[in-house]
């Protein structure tokens, strides 16, 4: 089998718990934007995220109390918008610097990095969340700060996660051949679309989650189980 050099993980549902994300991040983020777009409004990048968020829903014109809604609604949605997840992840520093809240990370998964990064492998992140989101995350985890174990990360930017595209450019902005470059998620179309560009892909079952009898991506319910 050809060699790995790169993995490329997801976050959510495969390095960290869905529930964290839904039952920690998610209410923290919503309870708090109102106000934080309201006190921020002046920041520039706030201005250009609000802006994107009322392009991205094809309003022409747009009060800042409608694209709060909006936004709140998409939180409710799980929506992955690029604008949202930005805002998203400004809202989340605040809680990660005042200790509101640690990142979960699954107990097998800090030293299957750290093996993987002795053995030679480049690591990366794609997820749906902000790169300054996953960077708080993987900095205050409960297994300590994981950023110096990661050679870069992408998020949707780059192009949404089911896209076959997004792992094209993924691979290229590694400077890897697709065979060398394992993607791992636990979501399936997310798996099919880098499967398509070519990628290695192994699929997270997280329990209570079962594997199914004949998996259409190689299937392993945790980090350690995974062969490279
Ligand atoms: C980067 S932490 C927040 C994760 C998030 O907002 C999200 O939507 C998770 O999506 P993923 O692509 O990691 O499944
Ligand atoms: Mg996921």
């Amino acid at each position: 089998m050809t060699a790995i050099r790169a993995i490329v993980t997801d976050i959510e549902g495969t390095t960290s718990s869905i529930s964290f994300v839904k039952d920690v991040l998610f209410p923290y983020a919503r309870k708090r934007l109102p106000a934080y777009i309201e006190t921020h409004a002046d920041h520039a990048d706030v201005q250009h995220w609000l802006h994107e968020a009322a392009k991205e829903a094809g309003f022409v014109e747009a009060s800042r109390q409608e694209v709060i809604g909006l936004l709140l609604r998409w939180i409710d949605e799980d929506r992955k918008s690029t604008a949202l997840k930005a805002l998203q992840g400004m809202i989340w520093k605040d809680g990660y610097e005042a200790g509101e809240y640690r990142a979960h990370v699954y107990p097998e998964v800090a030293a299957r990095l750290h093996a993987w990064r002795g053995d030679g492998l480049r690591l990366y992140v794609y997820s749906s969340g902000s790169v300054p989101a996953q960077k708080l995350l993987f900095r205050y985890s409960d297994a300590g700060d994981l950023t110096p174990l990661f050679a870069g990360y992408f998020d949707t930017e780059i192009g949404a996660k089911r896209e076959k595209d997004s792992y094209v450019r993924i691979v290229e902005a590694i400077g890897e051949r697709p065979e060398h470059v394992l993607f791992l998620s636990d979501v399936v179309e997310e798996l099919d679309a880098a499967a398509s560009a070519g990628l290695r892909t192994g699929w997270l079952l997280r329990s209570p989650l079962a594997v199914p009898a004949q998996p259409r991506h190689a299937a392993y319910t945790d980090f350690d189980a995974i062969q490279l």
